[in-house]
């Protein structure tokens, strides 16, 4: 489809509206192009010695009443015109925004978010722009070249003189076919480039805290500045084009009226036609030149709102990767058994495999954990449970169903995700953690928050549940912040739990109180629990180890120690502060450390 079908669409559903819009603007330009021929007959009537007092009063009763009708008219043509174009900007955000959230993640990691925000607001406000100016402009200046078209030819100037006076006038399209196309394309760029400018602003803003902490302040400065520059050289170079095309139009428009002078000159003056003829020649040439620049105006901007108008179109038929099949069922998770089976899968731009010939069972009820070093594909494991990426057919199934035969919003429903940082609104922190269903009672919030062991820090701010979070309410500590994620996962209630490495800034004791209160509280329900360290995942049914994507130990704590391979390198070094089997030592301790590192480090940028 193209760009231009999307406001095709609004055009034809708003038509009557337009309709009346559009009359009442052309009935008031009728009017205004009366307003040449009343002075041209004063001007005769003056030339024959007639100039009385109540000719004087009746032209200019005329002008007046020509003056009030036009200004009314072309008022109201406006009012409907502006309102019309702000409903299309309404309606095309709210679009895009019911897009966003339906596209797939692969999509935002290969395009970004920050040109979103960019095409929310820049480009639907240049369309609304243009069609509200373009639309005012194109019935003003089609009504206004006709009717004083057809005003000059009932006058008694001679249709030679007219024609020639009108011909320099007709370059104008041929200017329009030549910088239409230059003025498009410099115009994409411009938008382009303001894209970019708004990614890399999101961008720099999200990491001002590392910005600053490595006191790279310059650098960044230096390379938004770029963006900025590049910006301006972009739009310097439209504006040139545009500049040359608009001085082109009033160009015509003068030769136009050099041809009046003297051929018309010569035809008055050997009484071809009157004075008035000549005055009210002159003036209409004046009068068209506003609708051809209008004409011009129109032209120019609608090549500049279809690069616009293209890049909407093409991001409101971007077709989400995951979605629902055809004839998708609604998934029941009353019966929450997990299967997995031969499930190996690769991201859109990697080159190897994240997860390779996966396979493994977890009856209702269960609790699975899954262990593994850093980039080993837990969280990938945990995004194809959830379709935020596509599995392969037949290899996910939850109550006996393969995940894609089910609608994504009952698969979604059925699981609570708890990402590590899980992103809290900028709103309470109640809301934060009632934020699958807002209506549910204070006390559920509570239960949440407590079994979270976040009760305790949240009554310690002034406004307890009610406290603001985010930019101009209260900054959380990285294990705080993790922690009310966690409870806002507790709160959803859902038939299987997910918790992806979301205990893991949290002190030793604190994620002991956690896991038993979970295990208390999960009781007959499916938990998944991702973690590093051992003690989170000591107590569940079944523990995969992961290793570059593939399992490479199965089985219970007992079971796995009993085995001495890896499990068992970590539980020594995590539990004993030793190492059993040399041949993991150093990835162990590696894994160990880094995982220490790591919610150390997040803690430290939190709390700054
Ligand atoms: N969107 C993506 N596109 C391409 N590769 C990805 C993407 N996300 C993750 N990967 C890669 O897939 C592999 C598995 O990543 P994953 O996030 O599942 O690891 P993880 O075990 O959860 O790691 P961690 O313990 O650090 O959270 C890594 O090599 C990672 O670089």
């Amino acid at each position: 489809m193209k760009g231009t079908a999307l406001l095709a669409a609004y055009f034809r559903r708003n038509k009557w509206m337009y309709m009346v819009a559009v009359a009442v603007m052309a009935a008031g330009n009728m009017i205004y192009a009366f307003y040449p021929n009343v002075l041209g007959g004063f001007t005769d009537t003056m030339k024959q010695g007639g100039l009385t007092k109540s000719l004087v009063i009746s032209c200019s009763l005329q002008l007046l009443v020509i003056g009030v009708a036009y200004g009314v008219m072309f008022g109201v043509g406006q009012l409907l015109n502006h309102r019309l174009g702000r409903r299309f900007e309404a309606e095309i955000r709210e679009r895009l925004f019911a897009q966003f959230t339906k596209l797939s993640e692969a999509y935002f990691a290969k395009h970004g978010v920050g040109k979103w925000l960019s095409y929310v607001l820049s480009d639907v406000t240049s369309i609304r722009e243009t069609i509200c100016g373009g639309i005012n402009q194109l019935t003003n200046a089609t009504f206004l070249f006709i009717t004083s078209v057809i005003m000059m030819a009932s006058t008694d100037i001679p249709y030679p003189l007219l024609l020639a006076c009108i011909a320099p006038l007709l370059a104008i399209p041929v200017l329009v076919v030549y910088f239409g196309p230059i003025i498009r394309r410099r115009s994409h760029e411009v938008q382009e480039s303001i894209a970019n400018m708004t990614a890399s602003a999101e961008e720099q803003f999200g990491g001002v805290r590392v910005t600053k902490t490595f006191v790279v302040e310059e650098v960044a400065r230096r390379r938004f500045g770029e963006s900025v520059s590049r910006i301006q050289e972009r739009q310097l170079s439209l504006v040139r084009s545009s500049s040359m095309f608009q001085s082109a139009i009033p160009l015509a428009g003068a030769l136009s009226l050099v041809v009046a002078i003297t051929y018309g000159g010569y035809f008055a003056g050997h009484g071809k036609f009157s004075l008035g003829g000549f005055v009210a020649l002159t003036l209409y040439l004046r009068v068209i030149m506003t609708p051809l620049q209008q004409f011009g105006n129109v032209i120019n901007r609608l090549q500049q709102a279809r690069a616009s108008l293209d890049r909407l179109n093409a991001l409101l038929s971007e077709k989400p990767e995951v979605r629902d099949a055809e004839g998708a069922i609604e998934l029941t998770t009353a019966r929450a058994d997990l299967m997995v089976d031969q499930l190996t899968f690769t991201y859109p731009e990697a080159r190897r495999p994240a997860l390779e010939d996966l396979a493994f069972t977890l009856q209702t009820g269960q609790t699975l954990g899954i262990v593994g070093r850093t980039g080993s594909g837990k969280t990938t494991l945990a995004k194809l449970l959830l379709r935020v990426y596509e599995p392969p057919e037949d290899t996910i199934r939850i109550g006996g169903v393969d995940i894609r035969e089910a609608t994504l919003a009952s698969l979604r429903s059925g699981i609570a995700y708890v990402p590590q940082d899980g992103f809290l609104f900028s709103e309470t922190i109640g809301d934060n953690i009632a934020f699958s269903d807002r209506s549910g009672a204070k006390e559920r919030v509570h239960a949440a928050a407590q079994s979270a062991a976040i009760s305790g820090s949240i009554e310690t701010f002034s406004d307890g549940y009610d406290t603001r979070l985010g930019e101009r309410g209260l900054t959380l500590s990285g294990g705080q912040r993790q922690r009310t994620s966690l409870a806002r996962g507790l709160y959803k209630n859902a038939p299987i739990l997910i918790l992806d490495d979301s205990v893991s800034a949290v002190d030793a004791v604190t994620e002991s109180q956690i896991i038993e209160q979970l295990q208390r509280e999960r009781k007959g329900r499916t938990t998944v629990i991702i973690a590093h360290r051992i003690s989170a995942v000591k107590h569940a049914d079944l523990i995969l180890v992961l290793e570059n994507g593939r399992i490479i130990e199965r089985g219970t704590h007992e079971e796995l120690v009993q085995l001495g391979g890896h499990y068992a390198s970590l539980r020594a070094i995590q539990e004993d502060g030793t190492d059993t089997a040399d041949s993991v030592e150093g990835g162990a301790a590696y894994e160990r450390s880094q995982a220490d590192a790591d919610a150390n480090n997040r803690q430290a940028v939190q709390r700054r």
